[in-house]
């Protein structure tokens, strides 16, 4: 069975955040990713950590003013300035939590302009970035989301993530494989994991069920035939890396209500050899 990080984002929405680091180490979980670290002193969170014997596996870079509605900022023209300090901010926490990889959302498509005039600012952006992360062994990760979700959000596709990750050229920005976004916007998850693990530019995964987004044993895939996939092909390409639980469980904020639903994963736990 593949390793399963608990995302605090998502994940025990009833309790405070800082509080969800116990409640995640307390149903088995030994690695946890969020969105933002922002909110806290990186010192708080690293001791959470410690307190619960976790590891810090993911989090995102600033995104620009996300309670306007921005999503990440690599893909627009005139906001370099902007990035590079998001990025410098990122790296910060990224030392202090001890974490090896950091999410750089995409961004959105300005009103009136394609997605291929954007192009050479994303990929410059993503080359400075990686520059700045490989001094301190950290991969830059980019995930393709589905348009549902985020309406004219910059990067939906797993092949169009390869191919910018093949010009930007540099060896630590991997692709983070969103399987409840792939499912959404192109299907046949599991050739793609078959396609693209063996290439080491896979830095990551995410689950969640489809459509709903909750529990992976609710909705539409088949999780546990998807994590032999990634099982096999793990182990025939040596890839040792998380799965990140990105769900809302499906019984909101009721007190347990994460931790009972996380029966997949014990199911799963048996299942494997
Ligand atoms: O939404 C997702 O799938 C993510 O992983 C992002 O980090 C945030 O939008
Ligand atoms: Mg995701």
């Amino acid at each position: 069975m593949p390793q399963f990080a608990a995302n605090l984002s998502m994940l025990y929405p009833e309790l405070d955040f800082l509080d969800r680091f116990e409640a995640a180490a307390k149903d088995g979980f030994k690695a946890v990713e969020y969105l933002f670290p922002y909110a806290y002193e990186s010192h708080e969170l690293a001791a959470r950590l410690q307190a619960h014997d976790l590891q810090q596996v993911l989090f995102n870079a600033p995104p620009g003013d996300w309670d306007q509605g921005e999503r990440g900022l690599a893909c627009l023209p005139g906001r370099e300035a902007e990035f590079r300090t998001g990025i410098a901010k990122a790296l910060a926490y990224a030392a202090a939590l001890n974490c090896p990889r950091v999410h750089v959302m995409a961004g959105l498509l300005p009103a009136g302009m394609e997605r291929e005039a954007l192009r050479p600012t994303y990929v410059g952006n993503l080359r400075w970035a990686a520059a700045e992360a490989a001094k301190q062994g950290v991969d830059v990760l980019i995930e393709p989301i589905n348009t549902r979700d985020i309406p004219r959000f910059f990067l939906n596709r797993q092949d169009h993530a390869h191919e910018l990750i093949a010009e930007i050229g540099a060896p630590n920005v991997k692709v983070q494989f969103d399987l409840y976004h792939c499912q959404i916007v192109e299907g046949d998850v599991a050739m793609k994991i078959r396609q693209y693990l063996p290439t080491g530019r896979v830095g990551h995964f995410q689950i969640a069920g489809v459509p709903e987004r909750h529990e992976p044993d609710v909705g539409e895939m088949n999780y546990p035939y998807l994590f032999k996939v990634i099982d096999e092909v793990a182990q025939q390409c040596g890839w040792t890396g998380w799965v990140g639980c990105e769900y809302r469980p499906s019984r909101g904020a009721q007190p347990g209500g994460t931790s009972a639903g996380l029966g997949w994963m014990k199911a799963n736990a048996k299942a494997s050899p």
